[in-house]
């Protein structure tokens, strides 16, 4: 022993790290992890969150991974519920399940259509749970996290509601499932962690994370209840970022993704996703008549458990007042913004630049689109421009509602009374709310290619992504 000492006396720095490498190898590989999970975005609701997830395989280390990690993600969205479940190589890739690169379920209505009844509300998740489930290998389910993200519509139906519905999905994961549920599986994702998915989504399967923020692609996510935007802004930007609204979440989060940092810049806006402002455009007009609803109609439009008269002027629709009560209900110019510049409700448009150059448009702009016949349902994407929902819009503000089927064959039956207010309001959103130019092309997205396959353009693969880099 005494000998052994007097040796290592002599021996020089390099000799000892050579000597040791096997042992400093394995402590350092729970160290980098532990290091990265640390990183890990976007759990925290400071602007300053973080995602890192170049992982590489680390052989024989306590963490490593298996070659295949599956995710199973449910996204819980205010006007239905679907799964994804997808695997992951080591490297990050997606690789196939069966004969496509994800597993993607939905049924309606979601969660929160049972606002009294939180176990019929987890309950209405168990088809999809049970069918999630069997195509993750038996021996990989403990392995295999599961992560339920509610959206606009559990935020809209308040804290005790929405929580008691939580608590009934936990408990149902807990007695049918052998997935792992990590702290936190189950809850109502922030409108920024829902951008910020989105963000991740998108540019994840473009392949342009680790690329100068100016190459990635803004997004902005139409769901029913709400509606995000995200785009990579610079450090310089990011520092100028004002202080977000009372209550409202910071305007800038910071990630880390394939080596790179990024500012991004995201705002979800609640009561604005196309469902809920339907019933924000009806309130504008109270109990009179409705310039937007389709000549002919008269009826009641429910939404979030209350009604809304929705019933045709006497003197027909209007595109152009329908334009000014949608302006109105977006509060757009509204005295509120004391920033640079706003999009609507006092909001920051964060500055604009390089990572809004693209934008990615997703959920009922593709969808409405391609009702009112001017997008091919059948393409994962289609470039378009703003003025394209202004001149369906036109169409279907003119019409009556007996015309309806032959002048829009593929809209559906209940959407037809509101398709002009939908497209005057999706027009009005992008061009008075985010500030794009009407002729500016946009690119509308279902899903995103990936190789030789095609993956639905939605937050939850952010999330999986974030779930399978945590340890
Ligand atoms: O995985 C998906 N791929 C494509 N579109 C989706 C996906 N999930 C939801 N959507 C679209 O999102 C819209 C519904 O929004 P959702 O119910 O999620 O409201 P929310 O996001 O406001 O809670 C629909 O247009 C639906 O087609
Ligand atoms: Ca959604």
């Amino acid at each position: 022993m005494t000998a052994k000492r007097a040796i290592g006396r002599h021996e020089s720095l390099a000799d000892k790290i050579h000597r040791h490498r096997g042992l400093l190898l394995v402590i350092s590989i729970p160290i980098v992890l532990i290091a990265l999970v640390l990183l890990l975005m976007p759990g925290s609701s400071t602007s300053v969150s973080v995602i890192e997830y170049t992982m590489k395989s680390h052989e024989g280390g306590s963490n490593s991974r298996g070659p295949k990690n599956y995710a199973v993600i449910f996204d819980a969205g205010s006007s239905g519920s679907r799964v994804h479940v997808y695997c992951f190589d080591q490297n990050l890739d997606l690789v196939p399940l069966e004969n496509e690169l994800e597993l993607f379920l939905q049924l309606k209505p979601g969660l929160s259509a049972y606002p009294n009844d939180p176990r019929q509300s987890a309950n209405s998740l168990v088809s999809l749970l049970d069918k999630a489930e069997a195509s993750v290998p038996r021996e990989l389910r403990p392995k295999t996290p599961v992560r339920v993200g509610a959206t606009a519509g559990l935020r809209a139906l308040g804290h005790k509601a929405s929580e008691n519905i939580l608590q009934a999905v936990r408990e149902l994961l807990k007695d049918r499932s052998r997935l792992k549920t990590e702290a936190n599986a189950v809850t109502v994702l922030d409108g920024t962690q829902e951008g910020s998915y989105q963000w991740v989504t998108i540019n994840y399967l473009l392949r342009t994370l680790g690329k100068p923020y100016s190459d990635t692609v803004g997004v902005v996510d139409l769901g029913g209840g709400s509606v995000q935007m995200a785009y990579a802004i610079s450090e310089e930007d990011a520092a100028t970022a004002p202080k977000p609204l009372e209550g409202e979440d910071s305007y800038v989060r910071e990630m880390y993704l394939k080596g790179r940092k990024y500012f991004l810049y995201v705002h979800s806006y609640l009561h604005y996703g196309l469902l809920a402002a339907r019933a924000e455009i009806l309130k504008v007009s109270e109990d009179s008549n409705n310039p937007c609803i389709v000549t002919g109609y008269t009826g009641t439009y429910k939404y979030g458990g209350k009604a809304f008269k929705a019933t045709a002027s006497s003197s027909g629709t209007s595109l152009d007042e329908c334009r000014r009560v949608a302006i109105n209900a977006l509060k757009v110019n509204d005295s509120l913004c004391t920033h640079m510049k706003c999009t609507f409700g006092g909001v920051w448009n964060g500055g604009g630049g390089g990572g809004q150059k693209k934008m990615f448009v997703a959920s009922f702009f593709f969808d409405r689109a391609a009702e009112a016949g001017f997008v091919d349902p059948k393409q994962p994407v289609a470039e378009v421009r703003p003025l394209d929902f202004e001149k369906a819009a036109n169409k279907a503000c003119n019409m009556r509602m007996e015309e309806g089927k032959s002048k829009f064959p593929r809209v559906e039956e209940d959407n037809l009374p509101y398709l002009c207010l939908d497209l005057v309001y999706q027009y009005t959103l992008l061009v008075d709310g985010f500030g794009l130019k009407p002729s500016q092309t946009i690119t509308l997205v279902k899903k995103v290619k990936y190789g030789d396959y095609a993956v639905e353009a939605a937050w939850p693969l952010g999330s999986a992504i974030e779930a399978v880099s945590s340890p």
